[in-house]
C-alpha cells in the first residue's frame, strides 16, 4: 500500500499525521511542499483547500489533518487505536481535538502577527484554552489515559511553536502551564513523537522569515 505525506516541516498540522503514520508503523514517502509556489501535485490533491498536509493512499488524497489521524487510525487498525474505544469517549476526544484548532492555533497566530491590545488579547486567550486543557488533563499521563492518543497527537506539534509564540509575545507559557509543559515533555519521550516535532528553534528562525516577508518586522 503506497502511502505518501505533501507537507513542510514546520506545519504543525503536518506534524499530527507524522506522529499518526510512525504510531502505527507506516512506511510512506514525505515529499516537502512549497507554500509560496504550490505545485501542481498539491492543488490537484487538495483543490478544496489547496493546503498541506495531504496523505495519499494507493492514489487516493486524504485532506485536514485531523481527518487524516482517524483515517489512519481506522486503516491500520492492527496496531493500538489512537482514538478511545468508547463512542462517548471517542467523542469527547473528537471535541478536544477541534479544541486546539479553534482555541490554540489561532490566538498563538496572534503572539507574532500582532501588536498592542490585540497581541494581548491573543496572550490571554491561548493562555485561557491551555489551563482548559491542563484542567481536562489532569492527572493523567496523556489525555486518554496512560499512553499517547487522538488529543495528545492533535496539541503536541504546537510545543515546536510555543518558543516562537513565547518569543514575540514576551510571556512564558510554562510559568503558566506547568503541568502542560510537563505533559509536553513526556509525550517527546515517544519516539513517533520526537522523530516528528520540529525543533522548536527552527520554528523560532522560520518565523523570523516569515515575519519578514509579511511586513511585520
Ligand atoms: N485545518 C487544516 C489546516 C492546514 C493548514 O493551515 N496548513 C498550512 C500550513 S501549516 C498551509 O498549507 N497553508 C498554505 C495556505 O494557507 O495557502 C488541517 O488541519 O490540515
Amino acid at each position: 500500500m503506497a502511502v505518501t505525506l505533501l507537507d513542510t516541516r514546520v506545519s504543525p498540522f503536518g506534524m499530527r499525521v507524522r506522529i499518526a503514520l510512525e504510531e502505527k508503523g507506516v512506511k510512506y514517502e514525505y515529499s516537502e511542499q512549497d507554500l509560496r509556489n504550490k505545485g501542481p501535485m498539491l492543488l490537484q490533491m487538495n483543490p478544496v483547500y489547496k493546503k498541506v498536509p495531504v496523505l495519499i493512499h494507493n492514489g487516493k488524497p486524504i485532506c485536514e489533518s485531523l481527518i487524516a489521524v482517524q483515517y489512519i487510525d481506522e486503516v491500520w487498525n492492527n496496531k493500538p487505536p489512537l482514538l478511545p474505544s468508547d463512542p462517548y469517549q471517542r467523542a469527547q476526544s473528537r471535541l478536544w481535538a477541534d479544541f486546539v484548532d479553534n482555541k490554540v492555533y489561532f490566538p498563538g497566530r496572534k503572539t507574532w502577527t500582532k501588536k498592542g491590545q490585540e497581541l494581548e488579547a491573543g496572550k490571554n486567550d491561548l493562555i485561557e484554552s491551555l489551563k482548559l486543557l491542563e484542567g481536562e488533563l489532569g492527572d493523567k499521563a496523556y489525555f486518554e489515559g496512560d499512553k499517547l492518543g487522538y488529543v495528545d497527537i492533535a496539541l503536541i506539534p504546537f510545543y515546536s511553536w510555543f518558543h516562537g509564540y513565547e518569543t514575540f509575545g514576551n510571556f512564558s507559557i510554562e510559568a503558566e502551564c506547568p503541568k502542560l509543559i510537563a505533559w509536553c515533555k513526556r509525550c517527546l519521550q515517544n519516539e513517533s513523537v520526537s522523530r516528528s516535532v520540529a525543533d522548536p528553534q527552527e520554528v523560532y528562525g522560520f518565523l523570523v522569515e516569515l515575519r519578514k516577508k509579511l511586513g511585520l518586522e
